[in-house]
Parts: C-alpha cells; structure tokens; sequence
C-alpha cells in the first residue's frame, strides 16, 4: 500500500530543495557563458530528468531550444537491467548542433554512454549535466561535464527520481527506508 505522506517514507534526505535551486543558479551561470551564442538544443532524458531540467533552464541566459528522449534500464527496480531501451527518439535534427543532455543521475554510466554514442553517430556536439554523480556505481567510463551533487552508492529518489515510477514529486533527493522495498 502506499503511504499517505511520501516524507514518511524517507529515512535521510541527501540533497535539499535548497541545495538543489542554489546548484542549478550556479550551473545556469556557466551554461549560460558556455552556450553564448550558440543556441544549444537543452536535450532532457525522460523521465528523470524533468524537474532537474525545468529548475535548470530558468538560469541559463541564452537562446536554447529543448527537446526530450525517453529511454529505460532499470524498468521501476532498483538495479539497472543492463540493456538501455530507445523508447521515443528525439525529434530535433541533432547533425552539427550543440547538445546539452540534461539528466538526473549517471550511476553505472550505461544510459549516457549510449545516447552520448548515439548522438556523436549521428553528427552532434555532446555534452552532459547530470544533478548526481554516483561514481561508485561506474560499470562503463563515462564522465559529466557538468554535474551537481557526487552522492555515495545508495539508491535515491526524489526531484524525478522514481521507485517503480512513485516519489519522482518529492522536492527533494533522499533514501527510502528500507521497509518501503519489502511492500
Ligand atoms: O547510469 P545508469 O545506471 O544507466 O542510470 C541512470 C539512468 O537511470 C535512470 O533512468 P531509468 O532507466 O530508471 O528511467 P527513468 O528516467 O524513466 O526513471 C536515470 O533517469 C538515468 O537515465
Ligand atoms: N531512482 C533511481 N534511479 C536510478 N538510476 C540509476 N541510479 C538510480 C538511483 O539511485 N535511483
């Protein structure tokens, strides 16, 4: 069943609301001298990446154009599948343009060494923002240019995060208690 109020699910909280509008201040800060000029297509990966990429854009001072990709590993578990899944391709044309691909968390690496693959196949200027970094969950080298909070190898949800797609709402990242999984 689930709980009325998803605070009381939580058993630490990681990363504050607070924290999480300060980082993207100071990220939108040095997108916006990075992307200058350039009209960047602001690529999120849905569905994490939603609220991470609405609090990001606000800082970014420069023409952008976004668009989204939705792909799949972890299928509402807590472990990643192993196999990334394209389920909705971009819409964009993506030859010789710069792109920002926003996303929530990096942990094994496996998502965002295929879409950077992907889209470097196809003729793009790639780079990555990610909230997380969870370099203690690396399985394939992969590294953010751009990233928010490096967290310890726990699985987190919140700010689009999701345990079998609930707790994305949360304002916040933190750790379920363990209960939860049990249910
Ligand atoms: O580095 P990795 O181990 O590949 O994990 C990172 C990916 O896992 C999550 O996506 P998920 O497949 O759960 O889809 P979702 O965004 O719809 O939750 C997250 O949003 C990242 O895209
Ligand atoms: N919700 C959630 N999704 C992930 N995908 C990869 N790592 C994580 C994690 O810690 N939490």
């Amino acid at each position: 069943m689930l709980e009325k109020n998803l605070d009381k699910t939580i058993e630490k909280v990681l990363v504050s609301e607070k924290e999480i509008i300060e980082k993207s201040k100071e990220l939108g800060a040095i997108l916006t001298k990075e992307y200058e000029g350039k009209n960047p297509l602001v690529l999120g990966i849905l569905r994490g990446s939603v609220p991470f990429l609405a609090e990001l854009i606000k800082h970014i001072d420069c023409h952008l154009e976004t668009d989204f990709m939705t792909v799949s590993s972890y299928h509402g578990g807590t472990k990643s599948s192993g196999e990334v899944k394209l389920i909705l391709d971009v819409d964009t044309a993506v030859k010789d343009r710069e792109i920002l691909i926003v996303e929530d968390i990096i942990d094994t690496g496996r998502t965002l060494k295929y879409l950077k693959e992907l889209l470097e196949h196809r003729g793009a200027n790639v780079k990555i923002v990610t909230l997380l970094d969870k370099p203690e969950g690396r399985i394939v080298e992969i590294k953010p240019d751009y990233s928010g909070f490096t967290i310890p190898n726990e699985f987190v949800v919140g700010f689009g995060l999701d345990y079998d797609e609930n707790y994305r709402n949360l304002p916040y990242v933190g750790v379920l208690k363990p209960e939860v999984y049990k249910k």
